[in-house]
């Protein structure tokens, strides 16, 4: 049986802990298991729903030998869709941890659940040569500490009432958003393909809605609107609540053209959407192509000036950046600190 020393133990922890990306904790959790427990693979798998079906999604698998890399002699063995393995569906529909004997008597397959707001949203299998309950719990409370430490960072990047990032997270996100663009738009032969397009997207007369209805209205205003957001837009699009009535959206690798588009069909939705109670509203929309050599402040200030051109022109309107210097609508002054408003 394997013996646990507790300074390695709370070492394990605290590493576990100093991460702040998803995935680093991922793969910091895989580690720290292959070296508490003996096992020959670990696998941390995610569940999402797409076309009816419960599809897996690898995260990370990690078996010693193979640094994280699934060796393509196993690549068949990795199922899909959780029904294709009955196991994992067995554990998917209890929720209770499940150990099953490997077909070819090699071994144990061990499956813990992971918990999620709806459901099981994962796996963590560990496949070794036999079932030691002691070194099952160990994986199992490690399991645990990384959900509840990966809940507390998605609850400090997420705003409360819509669930989308909030300001914090597009202020620590914004300069990797910008540099992995740039490092793209080096690789890429026609930098046309990996442009992209941020937009300021604000909800006409929202004072008025607030004055009208009460703010508990105002609020599901705010949370509707973010909903149709997530709906209009790309899984990979990034999405965040800026301020009070103001969100923004990166949209990734689309030129202006495209982005545009793509702003208008989502300025129609807003507009053709019954707001209960509220009935209709509509959004000014101020969009920019994200460029190699901006800065966030100059992007963000670019695509308030088209935002307050879209305002003091009538509203309910996509307006870009871009087009309206062009146009000699915009001087291309980058206006200061001061006059962009700041949540
Ligand atoms: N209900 C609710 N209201 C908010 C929240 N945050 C900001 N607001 C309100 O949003 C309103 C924004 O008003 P303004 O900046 O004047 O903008 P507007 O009325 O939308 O006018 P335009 O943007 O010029 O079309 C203010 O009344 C804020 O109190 C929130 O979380 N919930």
């Amino acid at each position: 049986m394997t013996k646990y020393n507790t300074s390695h133990l709370l070492e394990s922890v605290v590493r576990l802990t100093s991460l702040r990306d998803q995935h680093s904790l991922e793969i910091c959790l895989i580690k720290t298991l292959q070296g508490l427990i003996p096992a020959s693979q670990i696998m941390l798998f995610e569940i999402s729903g797409e076309s009816g079906k419960q599809m897996l999604r690898l995260l990370v698998d990690a078996d010693s030998a193979h640094r994280g890399r699934v060796p393509e002699a196993e690549k068949h063995i990795i199922p899909r869709c959780v029904e294709d393995d009955p196991d994992l569906m067995q554990c998917f529909t209890t929720g209770q941890q499940l150990v099953s004997t490997e077909d070819d008597g090699s071994g144990v397959r061990v499956i813990h659940p992971i918990a999620g707001v709806n459901g099981i949203a994962g796996f963590l299998t560990v496949r070794s040569g036999a079932f030691v309950e002691k070194d099952q719990e160990v994986a199992a409370s490690f399991l645990h500490i990384y959900q509840n430490y990966l809940q507390l960072i998605n609850d400090s990047e997420h705003d409360t009432l819509t669930g989308l990032l909030n300001r914090k997270t597009f202020d620590e996100r914004i300069m990797a958003i910008m540099a992995a663009h740039r490092a793209g738009q080096r690789r890429a032969a026609d930098n046309k393909a990996m442009q992209c397009c941020l937009a300021i997207l604000d909800i006409d007369h929202f004072k008025k809605v607030n004055d009208q209805f009460g703010h508990l209205y105002g609020d599901e205003v705010l949370l509707l609107f973010a909903q149709i957001m997530s709906r209009t837009f790309r899984d990979d699009d990034q999405l965040f609540r800026y301020g009070g009535e103001e969100f923004v959206v990166v949209l990734k690798e689309v030129d202006l053209t495209t982005g545009l588009a793509v702003l208008e069909r989502f300025r129609k939705a807003v507009e053709a959407y019954h707001f209960p109670q509220v009935g209709n509203i509509t959004a000014s929309v101020g969009a920019v192509t994200i460029s190699e050599q901006d800065l966030p402040t100059t992007i963000i200030g670019q695509a308030d000036q088209a935002l307050y051109y879209a305002k003091e022109n009538g509203r309910n309107q996509v307006c870009a950046y871009e087009r309206l210097l062009q146009e000699g609508k915009l001087t291309g002054m980058v206006p200061s600190q001061g006059d962009i408003e700041l949540f």
